[in-house]
């Protein structure tokens, strides 16, 4: 059933001719209010918006700035973008103007199109502004006249679209993604046989994360449907189940941190929801006690653990082990899916270490991206010489994800290279001290900086306790907890309970806001 093309919208309009009559998205209205559109909507509303981006006169490699969250018109947004060629770049209702405002002045986009009324004063330029729902794509203001592009039909090589990641450093960078980079990651991600056409998958990442490609891309290429989850409802854990179990949601995809507060105050009702057959999430350590918590509440439903970085989408689909050993240290991130592959590579560079040997994950894929959007030193730091044979002239992603191979091949993710932090003369790995402060009883979520003080940086955790622990007692005794299993320069000198962690807009724990809160002593 799936399509070989590799075009991004014929892989995912493939079910229109299949299967017309079956849901490709269904929206949660709120008040039990669905609103369920066909494959065979969904395609009409491709073709409609498609004719006005044409009307407009935009050509092939003209950047559209796609400003919404996921809908079935967004998606019939930036399927159209793809049906003609224009590269779409996400970005979030919630992004902050001065984000937008780097985005345009980065892309030079031809034309900014918004699910929303109105338009943000502060980002300014010659785009055309264009406006799209259920009813159509409507241009409400014209596009400067654009430069003739001899172009008459797509290649795998052309731009599906641009990620503007955060970026743990720096600027934000555009990651270039092609139609053939993303198409294969599909086809890598089809095999895993994760939904199948009956299938309705929430998916809870704005659009500006390439997660939620990754979720519209695996239920519209298996038939599947989308349940768009309205973000300002992920906040309220009753609200949030009540989305899943009103749109009869199989499949819940999201980053760890969407499963805190639910587990913390609602796991029963979680637990009563049993349509749920699979939870998938990505971007960062699942805490285990949280994950036991999940299981828990789910024992039927099949966990997988997506690895992965922007750049090439995601790598490797692994099922959390069912039951989970009690002595389990970490999760593996098993090895990359069909048609691609993980070498671990050491700090001289060299391949296919030992079992055990920590080094760093460099991905072979075909689902690589093209480089960062006009920033040609960032590429060449991450698009680098295969470490295997270095004069083949072909380049492998260069992730910055340490890892190392267990007996049976699969890896395990140990954390960044650059969270190694050298601190007071000893290399720390911030995740190491995490995961150690989630095997003390009572703790669900962890996570620890270096923070500067009067005295010199300091080691700070900040960490979440679990709804049956006493507060009160709980950070007592957990230094000397630690202080038996980690040497003494990892012990952190701070210790913060809070009630949640905060995160970045694409959910991930937002250090950033941390190191603000905990501020200078
Ligand atoms: N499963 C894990 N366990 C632990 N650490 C993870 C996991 N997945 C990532 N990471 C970390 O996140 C980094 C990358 O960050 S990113 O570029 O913002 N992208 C992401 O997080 C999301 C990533 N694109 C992704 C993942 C799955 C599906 C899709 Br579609 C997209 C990786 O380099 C890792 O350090």
């Amino acid at each position: 059933m799936v399509s070989a093309s590799p075009l991004l919208h014929e892989v995912l309009l493939a079910p229109v001719a299949s299967t017309p009559h079956r849901p490709a998205v269904i929206e949660f209205l709120g008040d039990d209010r669905l609103r369920t559109v066909s494959y065979r909507e969904l395609g009409a509303l491709v073709d409609s918006f498609a004719a006005s981006l044409t009307a407009a006169g935009l050509g092939v490699g003209d950047r559209v700035v796609l400003e919404s969250d996921t809908s079935a018109a967004a998606i019939a947004a930036l399927l159209a973008c793809s049906s003609l060629g224009l590269p779409f770049v996400p970005v979030s209702p919630e992004a902050p103007d001065e984000r937008v405002r780097a985005v345009v002045a980065a892309t030079g986009p031809r034309l900014y199109l918004r699910a929303a009324e109105g338009f943000r004063e502060g980002v300014r330029g010659d785009f055309g502004i264009g406006r799209f729902g259920q009813d159509g794509l409507r241009i409400v203001r014209e596009p400067a006249a654009g430069t003739i592009r001899h172009r008459r039909e797509l290649t795998a090589t052309d731009t599906a679209y641009l990620i503007f990641t955060s970026g743990s450093t720096g600027r934000p960078k555009g990651v270039v993604m092609s139609h053939g980079a993303v198409t294969s990651f599909y086809r890598g991600m089809y095999t895993q046989r994760i939904v199948g056409g009956r299938d309705r998958v929430a998916t809870t990442s704005p659009l500006q994360f390439d997660f939620s490609l990754l979720d519209i891309g695996l239920a519209l290429g298996s038939g599947a449907a989308v349940v768009p989850v309205p973000r300002p409802l992920l906040r309220w854990p009753r609200r949030f189940l009540r989305v899943l179990r009103d749109t009869g949601a199989t499949q819940v995809n999201g980053v760890p941190s969407i499963w805190r507060q639910v587990l913390r105050y609602e796991a029963d009702r979680l637990a009563g929801i049993d349509t749920i057959r699979g939870v998938l999430f990505c971007g960062e350590d699942f805490p285990l006690p949280e994950l036991r918590r999940l299981r828990a509440a789910l024992p039927a439903a099949r966990l997988v653990n997506c690895y992965g970085a922007t750049e090439s989408m995601a790598c490797s689909f692994t099922d959390v082990p069912d039951p989970l050993p009690d002595d389990l240290e970490r999760l593996s991130i098993g090895a990359a899916h069909p048609g691609a592959e993980m070498i671990l590579v050491d700090a001289a560079g060299r391949p296919f270490l030992r079992t055990g040997e920590v080094g760093e994950i460099h991905l072979r894929s075909p689902a690589l991206f093209s480089g960062y959007w006009d920033d040609p030193a960032a590429t060449s730091a991450a698009l680098v010489p295969d470490p295997v044979e270095p004069r083949s002239g072909q380049r492998v992603l260069r992730t910055g994800d340490l890892a190392y191979r267990g007996e049976n091949g699969e890896l395990y993710f140990t954390g960044r290279a650059d969270s190694q932090v050298q601190f007071r003369g000893n290399r720390v790995e911030l995740g190491e001290v995490e995961r150690r402060l989630l095997e003390c009883e009572g703790i669900t979520a962890a996570t620890v900086l270096v923070l500067p003080r009067p005295a010199g940086p300091e080691l700070c955790a900040f960490v979440v306790a679990g709804p049956q622990a006493r507060e009160g007692t709980l950070l007592d005794g957990l230094s000397a907890r630690l202080a038996r299993v980690l040497p003494s320069y990892m012990v952190p000198g701070e210790l913060r309970l809070l009630t949640g962690l905060p995160t970045t807009e694409n959910g991930k724990v937002d250090r950033a806001a941390l190191a603000r809160e905990a501020g200078p002593l």
